[in-house]
């Protein structure tokens, strides 16, 4: 998307052909600096770290990471090494292990002289292919969202209310996003869309991403506590909910950042429609009950105990927010059964969360 009038993505070849950029994501919003990653363990840490973050982006910066870990060493062994560690930086979206895999076929097709070129040429597919499926993702949900938008204007509403959960935006993509696609669909189409951003806790990717990606684009949008989205429902000022997904199964379950799940069992409590947004690669056909299969990611207690922001004075500040010696847990994602989702918006259409919904979106998949 643009920053300043300029089009950006999040992850990028650097100018001498080899080495790899993206947004450092955990110095924004308030400061946007960019990262060279040069190496193997430089795009491992950037995943493990967040420097980038969302699934989409996950796979795609692991993709230029094998690519790096390729140009100092293609040997099979060296590539298996690679794998293995870029597979164990993040362990619940499967966009991860869908990129390396994409990676080791391309890979495991040509020589080893040739694997540096087909590695570089397979990420930039990888990260072309998620901008094209983004931008559909937005068009087929900016149609429900034009829906929502002549029902709340038959109710004398002068906007139609969207409230999303994380950042399922460009920053979590190589560029569009997935659930936030659709509001830039519709906006810049003229649709009066205004966006409740739950903050998202412990990382504030909300407050701190979505919103910051919702300010550059000049969306009106509110920035509410996690525990809000409930309230807003009871008082029909949330006409929809799109949020993001970092692994879906088969059946429709949906692993997304933690809270999300609350926000459905609100949803439903209150008959808002609750969508969420997938590129393919999020679905893992091989899992079909999240709640049971899927890994959730427990990260570092102090993400829950500290926070970081901007002091009055412009510095950039960590604060502790709990008693010294309280303990934290800090579970990344839960999972939102099928039953609760209202459908799912992927690049060839919305479909129902279901086997057959899926798979009437996917025949090829039918085994
Ligand atoms: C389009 S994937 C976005 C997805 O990823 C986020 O998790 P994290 O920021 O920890 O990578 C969150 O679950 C978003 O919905």
């Amino acid at each position: 998307m643009k920053i300043n009038g300029t089009p950006t993505r999040t992850i990028w070849l650097a100018a001498d052909g080899w080495a790899v950029e993206i947004i450092d994501q955990t110095r924004l919003p308030h400061e946007l600096v960019t990262t060279r990653l040069e190496s193997l363990a430089d795009a491992a840490h950037a995943i493990k770290a967040m420097l980038v973050r969302g699934a989409p982006l996950i796979g795609a910066t692991a993709a230029y990471g094998m690519a790096l870990a390729a140009r100092a060493n293609s040997s099979d062994l060296a590539l298996t090494v690679a794998y293995n560690i870029l597979h164990a930086t993040r362990p619940t979206a499967i966009n991860l292990k869908w990129a390396l895999n994409e990676m080791i076929q391309a890979l495991g097709t040509v020589a080893e002289a040739d694997r540096v070129a087909t590695a570089y040429a397979r990420a930039a597919e990888i990260a072309d292919e998620d901008v094209a499926i983004n931008s559909a993702i937005g068009d087929n949900g900016a149609t429900l969202i034009q829906a929502a938008w002549e029902q709340a204007q038959a109710r004398g509403a002068d906007s139609v209310n969207v409230l999303t959960h994380c950042n399922a935006g460009w920053l979590a993509t190589v560029d569009w996003g997935t659930a936030i696609a659709p509001i830039y669909k519709a906006h810049d189409a003229g649709i009066p869309v205004h966006v409740w951003v739950d903050e998202t806790r412990p990382r504030n990717q909300g407050a701190s991403l979505t919103a910051r990606e919702l300010n550059w684009h000049g969306v009106p949008h509110t920035v509410i506590a996690d525990n809000t989205g409930g309230h807003l429902m009871q008082h029909g000022l949330v006409d929809l909910c799109i949020v993001g997904t970092d692994r879906t199964t088969r059946q429709g379950d949906v692993c997304n950042k933690i809270g999300t799940y609350l926000k459905a069992l609100a949803a439903k409590d209150n008959n808002v429609p609750f969508y969420v947004a997938l590129p393919s690669p999020t679905i893992d056909w091989s899992v079909a009950d999240g709640v049971a299969e899927i890994p959730i990611e427990e990260r570092d207690p102090t993400e829950q105990t500290h926070m970081t922001g901007k002091t009055e004075d412009g510095h950039i500040v960590t604060v502790q927010v709990t008693p010294d010696g309280s303990p934290a847990g800090n579970w990344g994602f839960d999972v939102t059964p099928a039953r609760l989702v209202s459908g799912l918006i992927t690049e060839r259409g919305v479909c129902a969360a279901s086997p057959d919904g899926l798979l009437a979106m996917f025949p090829e998949r039918a085994v």
